[in-house]
């Protein structure tokens, strides 16, 4: 079994061609994924839909293949772009003699590596043990099949299922019981700062998007931002001044990828929280890439997933310093039909657009007072001179916030 980390070593890349129209792009993010991890993917192999042997996922002649070029390359290691069962991952290794692992553990393996705070690294080991526990199930029930179902029970192979059993469910729940107090000291921050009514703005995106570097170029601070995917996965929070407006706070966060492995979504609550907690999203989006609109559209589904597709949202086009002249106006700031900021087109890393990009932020901020005040007004019925008096605290849930009127941002005006 593969236990060690995936960095250094030569990787060959499998898939298998399904017709799946975007199998050419899950590819190529397979191969920069692996180059994420810091391993050095050094060629594909690609099998045809149809001549599967279920024991090893793939045809006994594409492992074949598979052997033969890892081979040549001097790979020690197979990484599959498909979900596989530890019994696949086994019978693979014993063919090829090689370490062999799926997308999910590959995603794994860069957020381990990545993970710098307590919660971070917490949600991580949570991830990895429901990935084991869920991988655990699948590997005994197949057995089970073999076994023919006669209902014996208390086999040795039984007994050490549930040993494995339990030992991960212990540890889950640890992880759980920490990632939860975590979660309630994060709760008490975001009170504190809901409190100062300070006006809070998540990014959000897939990996790679530049989320890190507009991030760094709204608030002067020193995140990793770099060509490589997950770069980012603790949130981190600064401030950010706008003249005429005071000061709002930013929050840069972990990006989407496709097919995000359901334990992790789960396993990072705690962090995407903080997204559903944001008055203003800002979607930011690599146009220069030729799959964005894919791209956008799983960051959406995530945000639907998670709660957060109600929360007003600005799209920031960036990279526009990447476009050719023939596609770009340049830098804009596009506005709905009620004359809402919509988009931005911009480029974090020269600055470009830049100052529409705080424009719009200003607005939105000056917008959500308003709208909060007319809210509570509304609630406490307080006559118009009694509006700066000092708001009651603003509920910790994602589905009241008074703020929250899609309408007053929509982007599909
Ligand atoms: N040309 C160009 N490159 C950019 C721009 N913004 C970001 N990049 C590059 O895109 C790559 C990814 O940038 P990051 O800011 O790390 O992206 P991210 O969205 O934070 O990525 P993750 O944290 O991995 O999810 C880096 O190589 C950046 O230099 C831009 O406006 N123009
Ligand atoms: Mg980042």
């Amino acid at each position: 079994m593969y236990k060690t980390g995936v960095d250094a070593a030569r990787a060959v890349l499998v898939g298998v061609d399904t017709g799946r129209e975007d199998f050419a792009d899950s590819m190529a993010e397979l191969s920069l994924l692996a180059d994420s991890a810091g391993s050095i993917p050094a060629a594909s192999v690609i099998a045809r839909k149809g001549k599967t042997d279920p024991a090893l996922f793939i045809g006994s002649g594409k492992v074949n293949e598979l052997k033969r070029v890892m081979e040549e390359q001097n790979a020690e290691l197979a990484i599959f772009n498909h979900p596989l069962s530890p019994t696949q991952q086994r019978n693979l290794e014993r063919h090829l003699d090689r370490h062999v692992m799926d997308r999910t553990g590959l995603i794994l393996d860069i957020f381990s590596q990545r993970a710098q705070s307590h919660i971070g690294k917490t949600q991580v080991e949570l991830a990895q043990v429901r990935y084991r526990m869920s991988r655990l199930v699948r590997a005994w029930s197949h057995l089970e099949r073999q076994r023919g179902g006669i209902g014996v029970r208390g086999g040795p192979g039984e007994t050490q299922m549930e040993l494995d059993r339990r030992m991960l469910a212990t540890k889950a729940k640890r992880l759980e019981n920490e990632l939860e107090k975590l979660q309630r000291q994060q709760k008490t921050q975001r009170r504190a700062r809901h409190r100062q009514d300070v006006f809070s703005v998540s990014l959000v995106g897939y990996t790679n998007a530049g989320k890190s570097t507009l991030f760094n170029s709204l608030t002067k601070a020193g995140a990793y931002a770099a060509d490589q995917l997950f770069a980012t996965l603790d949130t981190t929070s600064r401030k950010v001044h706008l003249d005429g407006v005071g000061s709002i706070v930013v929050s840069d966060t972990v990006g989407f990828i496709r097919d995000l492995p359901h334990q992790l979504v789960e396993a990072f609550r705690a962090t995407l929280d903080e997204t559903i907690h944001a008055d203003l999203i800002l979607h930011v989006i690599d146009a220069c890439s030729p799959v964005a609109r894919e791209q956008k559209a799983e960051v959406e589904a995530v945000l639907e997933e998670i709660g957060a597709d109600q929360i007003p949202r600005i799209e920031v086009m960036n990279k526009i310093d990447q476009m050719p002249q023939t596609f770009t106006r340049g830098a804009v700031l596009e506005r709905d039909g009620q004359g809402f900021p919509s988009q931005v087109f911009l480029s974090a890393k020269t600055g470009l657009g830049l100052d529409l990009l705080r424009t719009a932020l200003a607005e939105c901020s000056q917008m959500t007072d308003r709208i909060r005040f007319e809210h509570n007004r509304a609630k406490k019925q307080l006559a118009p001179d009694e509006f700066l008096e000092p708001l009651p605290e603003r509920p910790d849930t994602a589905e009241f916030n008074p703020t929250l009127n899609r309408n007053y941002f929509s982007n599909d005006a």
